[in-house]
């Protein structure tokens, strides 16, 4: 699939929104792909996560399991898995950072891929990665659907992306005056209270 393939995935499920966005980070942004319109769709989920975890094995090789941050990363996270025929797990914040909960364990070794939606700094994956490898596990590699940083980021693995953009990102402080002008929207989730 190409970058375009993914985009017009995106376009067609009305993910690909222009507006004032504030992202997970706090970074102020023009454009934020609203994902979960996309992997609503099964369909469509399938067949982006197909490519990439064809992209993964052609790049790293075959993992044992793949890991996801939840929550976003959690149904691409399964649907990459169900293509690479292994298991699907996850890690979720508690007290802030990183944990595997629910039964879900790794075995020493275990070589894993960690599967996100979007990067965009590459916090939220350098988080899970580290959550991954205190458990034991080899991560052999990230991925993600989008990598908005335009393959910029270092997670400290190598990251496949089925898509990579350079979508303009900008601290609070230092907004351009036509994006300023715009009404904020703030659809994460990572800094919700309560
Ligand atoms: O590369 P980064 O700067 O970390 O940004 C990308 C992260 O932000 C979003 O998650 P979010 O923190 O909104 O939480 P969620 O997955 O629970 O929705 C997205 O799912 C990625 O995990
Ligand atoms: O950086 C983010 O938080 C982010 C950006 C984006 O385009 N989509 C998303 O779901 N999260
Ligand atoms: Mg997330």
């Amino acid at each position: 699939m190409t970058n375009d393939d993914v985009l017009d995935e995106f376009r067609a499920a009305g993910a690909l929104r222009e507006g004032h966005f504030v992202l997970s980070s706090g970074l102020h942004s023009p454009v934020f792909l609203q994902k979960n319109l996309v992997f609503m769709r099964p369909e469509r989920c399938a067949r982006l996560c197909k490519a990439l975890a064809e992209k993964i094995v052609a790049t790293v090789g075959q993992p044992d399991v793949a890991v996801s941050p939840a929550v976003g990363g959690i149904i691409p996270g399964y649907e990459t898995a169900r293509w690479l025929n292994v298991a699907s797990i996850y890690v979720e914040r508690e007290g802030g950072a990183f944990k595997f909960r629910r039964g879900f364990h790794l075995e020493p070794g275990q070589k894993v891929v960690m599967v996100e939606d979007i990067v965009t700094t590459g916090l939220s994956s350098r988080e899970c990665i580290a959550a991954i490898q205190a458990a034991g596990g080899d991560v052999i590699a990230a991925a993600c659907i989008v990598d908005r940083s335009g393959g910029k980021v270092d997670v400290g693995v190598p990251l496949v992306s089925l898509c990579s953009l350079e979508v303009p990102a900008y601290p609070a402080d230092a907004l351009p005056p036509e994006l300023a002008a715009v009404p904020i929207e703030d659809p994460g989730s990572r800094r919700l209270k309560g």
